[in-house]
């Protein structure tokens, strides 16, 4: 017998079983193991895959974020313009019609339009603009650019304009903005809602897109642009609802009739009926 053979005793077949047993068992058990955890990553994947636009977006931006550095937002003990001025946010989806509704209710009742969109692309475009390019991935992505910079745009285009009275169109779009924008810039008194359902406006937008030239008037960033806005942009609309802000307009008829209907709150607003 050899040395290491020796004291060892060999099994008895009821041991050798419990060991073939206990060997069978534990590979049923890890196989089981390496499926639910294979499970699970698929099921990570999934939740993964539903946001998965989202996700990649949010890395997307934070790559942008970080090779730019933003504007810094100003902290105020109260907003920097009063009560004596008046902020009407112009909300609704891509291509509903706010800019062409916004345009009649300058002529007609006297503001100053600000449209977030217009300033954003003007600042792409302005020489030596440090966040051109970052606006523009974002304009493109149908993404929210950082509110830092919109919310500097916008309060700098209502010092400039000496203006007391601002529609401002396409802002906000998302509660962080809005809450931002409330407390250190101006209280907003009415929220104008333009509801068009998403067919229409992708019809819209696509056929402005033949002569728009704008980055994001196509197909891929029409959709992504809707998906922003449902995510982001509609929950802005419910929070100011449910301060009993928002005053609704349909858009589905012509721009002269959807004006008719949008003037009655401007109307209403002022004389309080
Ligand atoms: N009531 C309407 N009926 C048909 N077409 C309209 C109507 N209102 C606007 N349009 C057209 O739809 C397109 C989008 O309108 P507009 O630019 O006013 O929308 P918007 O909401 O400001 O868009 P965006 O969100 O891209 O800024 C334009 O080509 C405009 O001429
Ligand atoms: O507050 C804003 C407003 C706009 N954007 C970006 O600009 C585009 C175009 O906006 P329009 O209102 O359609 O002109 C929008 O899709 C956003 O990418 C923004 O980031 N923040």
């Amino acid at each position: 017998m050899p040395e290491w053979e020796k004291g060892w005793k060999r099994p008895s077949v009821k041991v050798l079983g419990v060991i073939i047993l206990y060997n069978i068992y534990s590979k049923l058990t890890s196989k089981k193991d390496e499926e639910k955890e294979s499970k699970n990553s698929i099921n990570a994947n999934d939740s993964h895959h539903s946001n998965e636009t989202i996700d990649h977006h949010a890395h997307h931006s934070e790559a942008l974020q970080q090779a730019h550095e933003l504007p810094t937002l100003a902290t105020r003990d109260k907003p920097l313009f009063g009560d004596d001025y008046t902020v009407v946010f112009v909300l609704g989806g891509p291509g509903a019609g706010k800019g062409t509704q916004s345009e009649k209710i300058v002529n007609e009742f006297g503001f100053t339009h600000l449209s977030a969109g217009d300033l954003l692309r003007a600042e792409r475009q302005r020489e030596g603009s440090k966040y051109g390019e970052l606006i523009n991935t974002y304009i493109k992505e149908g993404q929210i650019v950082p509110m830092q910079i919109t919310i500097n745009l916008l309060e700098d285009a209502m010092k400039r304009s000496g203006s007391k009275r601002f529609l401002i169109d396409g802002f906000p779009r998302e509660i962080e903005q809005a809450n931002a924008f409330e407390k250190q810039v101006c209280k907003s008194a009415f929220v104008l809602y333009f509801d068009c359902p998403e067919e229409e406006m992708a019809a819209r937008l696509l056929k402005r897109g033949i002569t728009s030239g704008r980055v994001d008037d196509n197909a891929e960033s029409i959709r992504k642009r809707f998906e922003t806005f449902r995510k982001q942009s509609i929950p802005v609309v419910t929070k100011y609802e449910q301060d009993n802000k928002v005053r609704k307009v349909s858009c589905l008829s012509d721009p002269s009739t959807v004006f008719e209907d949008t003037k009655k709150h401007f109307i209403q607003y002022y004389t309080g009926n």
